[in-house]
């Protein structure tokens, strides 16, 4: 092909003919204690499996300088946010520091990205789940959660031994009950679509709501009731699903795995609480520490790693000009 059309063509696979939507995962961060190395190991898991997308931490003012330079230092890109509290309450929550969470709601603000999916500092990602960016806008995907540990035990789910993960297993009894509760996701991961006007409306409506013991949780699983989608629980392992409903769970199969069984933070892990010997615990928690110790996953600047498929028709012109990495390999000689 004549130079100056390579040149063009060259010139055009330059630009990309399409600004790509901004995406990016999101993650949050608060206080001045151990779950930076949450962060830093989601950043460095990410970057393991391939992701495309950077990952954006979310930090309260307590999170200190050292620990956002850290992150900075590991590709993350650090945005302060003001906290967010519920309004006066006596509430028990299932933890007492869950009161924080509410911080979450900030992420909504994020209006730079189109899309974001938001993972909890204690989840890994062992696959790339960059897939989940291209799901149709207007829904929020999230894994549904299992209401069997104890942390339930203020429900009438709980009570009755119903769960949405069997629901043939105890069932609901409507005549007396009324309705079973509606799907309800964990949220320590979902894809999400930043919006001013939601980010406005979950805080206003936040300020009217009653809090509840799962805090940010009860309150986003209520508002985006309508528009929750479920995806499989590949995406976000809770891990008491190992022990409460096993027959769910092919664990190589499993991509993101969240450490939020009591006693399963990898960094704060002993063993000594229940279900904390489990073999396949100790194998996910080994795991966790295998990319957090690898020094080669730490962030290298440099062009992003994973490429972007060109459009076809521009993909064939390359192939034409003999450019790019299109051009098929000299058969063996
Ligand atoms: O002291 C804390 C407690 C929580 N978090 C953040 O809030 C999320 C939700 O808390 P956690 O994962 O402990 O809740 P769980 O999923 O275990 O119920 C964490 O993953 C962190 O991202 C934090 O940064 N510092
Ligand atoms: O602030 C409320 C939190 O509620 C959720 O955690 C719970 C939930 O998953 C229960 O089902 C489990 O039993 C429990 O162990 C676990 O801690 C989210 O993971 C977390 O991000 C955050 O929203
Ligand atoms: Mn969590």
């Amino acid at each position: 092909m004549a130079p100056q059309i390579a040149a063009k063509v060259m010139g055009s696979a330059l630009k990309p003919a399409v600004t790509l939507p901004k995406r990016a995962y999101v993650t949050f961060l608060a206080g001045d204690g151990d779950y930076v190395k949450g962060a830093v190991g989601l950043a460095k898991g990410l970057r393991k499996v391939g992701s495309a997308y950077p990952l954006v931490v979310a930090v309260l003012p307590d999170v200190p300088a050292s620990h956002r330079g850290l992150l900075e230092s590991q590709g993350c890109i650090v945005r302060e946010i003001e906290p967010v509290y519920p309004p006066e309450n006596n509430t028990q929550f299932a933890m007492a520091y869950y009161v924080i969470n509410y911080s979450k709601l900030r992420i909504w603000g994020f209006v730079e990205y189109s899309k974001m999916i938001y993972l909890d500092a204690d989840i890994q990602v062992f696959e790339s789940i960059d897939y989940l960016f291209d799901l149709p806008d207007g829904k929020l995907y999230a894994v549904m959660d299992c209401f069997c540990e104890r942390t339930w035990g203020h429900t009438p789910q709980y009570r009755i031994g119903y769960c949405q993960q069997c629901p043939e297993r105890t069932r609901w009894p409507a005549e007396e009950m009324g309705p079973p509760p509606s799907l309800y996701f964990n949220a320590g991961m979902f894809v999400f679509e930043p919006s001013l006007a939601v980010r406005e409306s979950l805080l206003g409506t936040l300020k009217l709501a009653p809090t509840t013991p799962f805090a940010e949780q009860d309150f986003l699983n209520v508002f985006f009731k309508d528009i929750y989608h479920p995806i499989p629980l590949v995406h976000n392992l809770v891990l008491a699903m190992l022990w409460r409903h096993p027959e769910n769970v092919e664990l190589d199969k499993v991509k993101v795995v969240h450490y939020c069984a009591a006693g399963s933070k990898p960094w704060r892990y002993t063993g000594k609480e229940a279900n904390m010997e489990r073999e396949d615990i100790k194998m996910l928690v080994k795991r966790w520490w295998d990319v957090y110790n690898d020094g080669s996953l730490d962030y290298k600047p440099g062009p992003v790693s994973a490429h972007v498929e060109p459009p076809a028709g521009l993909k064939a012109a390359l192939t034409a000009a003999g450019v790019g990495n299109f051009v098929k390999a000299p058969s063996a000689a």
